[in-house]
């Protein structure tokens, strides 16, 4: 049984231990290869920072490596998008968990090109679709940049040219779900406009540390920090974190969800961001995938982080 509150000093102890036995583990999935940028990535990384309410940072592994973040920046033009949009957002992309892998078209189809829910690329690119109906393409990607140093309280946050660059002359399925939705009405925006801001928010690097601190107004109700600005509504920032316990994982959600009980995003660079509402923000990387695109070792690390800490948004407090 877990010890109520986890104090820094027995955090991290916790965080310690499962970096350690992160670093033992041999089967760490496979690294993605679609674009050579990552492929390139050595599997042998592993980070795992948690930020606490007054701030403090615990952190072990390669905390202070960048990585591409790519669809965990979904939790932030989705943020963006509803604070900008309000309820008017869910006319475009639904909150229904998909069961399909991240980039599967199939569903788009017989429903009539709505997306299942904002996570998968489809619903991701008519998020970011939908900011473009404010801002011209330049001022939508610094908006965006912005939004992520502002939530990480960081400058030092920047879009990988060679990343963004590379998803854009392979990112051909992703082109056609574009189209697809072009053809419903459900993007309006100039197809390849909405596709080259898609592809260079993908790109976004951050640490795993970095990430943790991005994470933090999902876990104090849309506040920057415990009593600190606000930065989305508070029924906003809940229906982020309930969409991430949903479907952050694609057709691996339910999973992730049974085992580690918190909300969380996924992306192919390997990176999770988790929340634990009201005690933490959780960033971890570990670039080899399973067979879902979700960090092997990093579902993995937060399973036992929940475990140890007793975090869960099912657990009274
Ligand atoms: N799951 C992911 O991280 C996918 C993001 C990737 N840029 C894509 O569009 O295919």
């Amino acid at each position: 049984m877990a010890e109520h509150p986890v104090t820094a000093g027995r955090l991290e102890r916790i965080v310690t231990e499962i970096a350690e036995e992160m670093a033992a583990q041999t089967n760490r999935g496979k690294v993605a290869d679609y674009i050579p940028p990552l492929a390139r990535v050595d599997p042998a990384h592993f980070a795992l920072a948690v930020v606490l309410p007054d701030g403090t940072t615990i952190s072990a592994g390669d905390c202070t490596m960048r990585f591409s973040i790519q669809s965990v920046s979904k939790v932030f033009t989705l943020a963006l998008a509803l604070g900008k949009m309000g309820e008017q957002m869910w006319s475009r992309v639904g909150r229904e968990p998909s069961g399909d892998p991240f980039n599967s078209i199939v569903q788009l189809e017989y429903e009539r090109g709505l997306p299942r829910n904002p996570f998968i690329n489809a619903g991701a690119i008519a998020v970011t679709d939908s900011i473009l109906s404010s801002y011209m393409p330049k001022e939508a990607l610094g908006e965006i940049l912005q939004f992520v140093r502002f939530v990480a309280g960081d400058e030092d946050i920047a879009i990988d040219p060679a990343v963004a660059r590379s998803e854009q002359e392979t990112g051909f399925r992703n082109i056609a779900l574009a189209n697809f939705m072009r053809e419903f009405g459900t993007i309006d925006g100039p197809v390849e406009q909405t596709l080259g801001v898609y592809f260079h928010h993908c790109a976004i690097a951050m640490t795993a540390r970095q990430l943790a601190m991005a994470g933090r107004f999902l876990a104090y109700d849309g506040c920057l920090y415990p009593g600190g600005p606000r930065v989305i509504a508070a029924r906003m920032a809940r229906q982020i974190n309930t969409l991430m316990l949903t479907c952050g994982h694609y057709d691996r959600s339910g999973e992730f969800a049974f085992s580690v009980g918190l909300p969380g995003k996924s992306g192919v660079g390997g990176g999770i961001l988790a929340v634990a509402p009201g005690q933490a923000a959780i960033g971890c990387w570990s670039p080899g995938l399973n067979r879902s695109g979700n960090s092997e070792l990093g579902s993995r690390a937060l399973e036992r982080l929940a475990e140890r800490t007793g975090w869960s948004v099912f657990a009274p407090r």
